[in-house]
């Protein structure tokens, strides 16, 4: 049989400080430390069993003897701590110039240009919390049919409304209109859909959310898989992660455990390659609403899951759990943090107990997957197969 890689991000859970993280305005970050302190302990028996204590410098969870899985961190190049920066350089790209954030909201003829193309006016125009935004605005929304435009300290143009006022393929259609725009020397990394329901002071968003990205810059491991006639399954917000590109098939998910579930429907499937899952719950429901037992819960619900993933793996498969970037609950603020991202490889031909170290960047894991399926190695990153592999 071939080999398969199951390449899991569990979106925001960073584990700790990296030597530059100052530099992003964050002091003694770490994610998933920072929650375990808050509780003293945590219940993560299938995290610990993998390493996830072994690993160098995280010394929340104690280390245990025989880890079943390798183990090590990655730390970022790249100038950024955003989705897309830390899912691109983990295949394979490095992000050298930051995407264009806007730090005082859209220039006033972007904002025109946008209003002209869609027919709908502008509110908000500034950086917010997705949530906080939405009780701002929410009602004058509802009234006026007005869009709630924002951005974060990320590259990003968000596009809030009210499903009832405004359908959702006319947002989705608003997205593509600000796509277009913001291009060039305007160029976001990401036009996000995020669209809501509810009544004021009661809003919601819905799993409704979509994310228009631009398109990596060069090829990727996705693309050397794909070109080697593997399938490239994406799960969650991964095709959206890279518009698309590189990707053979790809569902989107409602929830961080309907994502384990879609993942544990393509490992029972035939299929060959990689299956590429994002679970942005960690992220999007907890890390920014700085929800610190919103977070220790989803952590032990998905920890619970590992068994039945493993169970569900077919002998010549290999998983890999990782993270992009940071979201520590506990710092101040309402954004991603600077940090090192965790590896934990786990399959019946991999070794188990190797200490992978400190990787130098998020790319030695895409370096590795394509070793390992036998793709076209990427530009950057170091793979760690012969480490690994029995
Ligand atoms: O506050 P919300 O809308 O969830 O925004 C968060 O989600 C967006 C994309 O990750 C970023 O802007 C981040 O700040
Ligand atoms: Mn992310
Ligand atoms: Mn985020």
């Amino acid at each position: 049989m071939d080999k398969r890689v199951i390449l899991m991000v569990l979106d925001s859970v960073g584990i700790g400080q990296l030597p530059d993280s100052e530099k992003f305005g964050d002091v003694g970050v770490n994610t998933l430390g920072n929650i375990i302190k808050t509780y003293g302990k945590i219940n993560i028996p299938n995290l610990t069993k993998m390493g996830i204590g072994n690993i160098d410098g995280f010394n929340e969870v104690d280390p245990v003897e025989n880890p079943i899985a390798s183990f090590g961190k990655c730390s970022e190049v790249s100038q950024g701590k955003d989705t897309t920066t830390g899912h691109w350089e983990m295949v394979g790209l490095r992000v050298d110039k930051p995407f264009k954030t806007f730090p005082n909201g859209f220039p006033k003829e972007i904002i025109e240009e946008f209003e002209s193309k869609t027919g709908r006016k502008v509110v908000g125009n500034k950086p917010a919390s997705g949530t906080a935004i939405l009780e701002e605005l929410g009602e004058h929304h509802m009234k006026t049919k007005d869009v709630i435009v924002y951005t974060s300290a990320d590259s990003v143009f968000q596009i809030a409304a009210h499903e009832e006022v405004i359908p959702l393929e006319e947002l989705y259609e608003m997205c593509k209109i600000a796509r277009e725009i913001m291009r060039g020397d305007n160029a976001v990394a990401r036009i996000i859909a995020r669209p809501f329901v509810g009544t004021p002071g009661n809003f919601t968003r819905t799993a409704n959310r979509r994310d228009f990205s631009l398109d990596p810059y060069e090829d990727t491991i996705l693309d050397n898989i794909k070109n080697k006639g593997l399938d490239v399954i994406a799960v969650g917000k991964i095709e959206d992660i890279f518009n698309g590109k590189g990707i053979t098939e790809a569902v989107h998910t409602k929830s961080n455990m309907d994502g384990v579930d879609k993942t544990i429907e393509y490992i029972k499937k035939e299929n060959k390659g990689l299956i590429f899952t994002n679970l942005v719950d960690f992220d999007s429901k907890y890390g920014h609403r700085r929800n610190v037992e919103g977070y220790k819960n989803a952590i032990e619900e998905l920890d619970a899951r590992i068994p039945e993933i493993i169970e569900n793996m077919r002998d010549e498969d290999i998983l890999i759990l990782t993270a992009d970037h940071g979201n520590d609950p506990t710092y101040k603020g309402t954004d991603h943090t600077r940090e090192y991202v965790p590896v934990l490889i786990y399959g019946k031909n991999v070794k188990s107990g190797v200490n992978l170290g400190i990787r130098k960047t998020f790319a030695d894991i895409g370096a590795t997957v394509a070793d390992i399926l036998g793709a076209t190695l990427p530009k950057n990153g170091e793979s760690f197969k012969s480490l690994i592999l029995k």
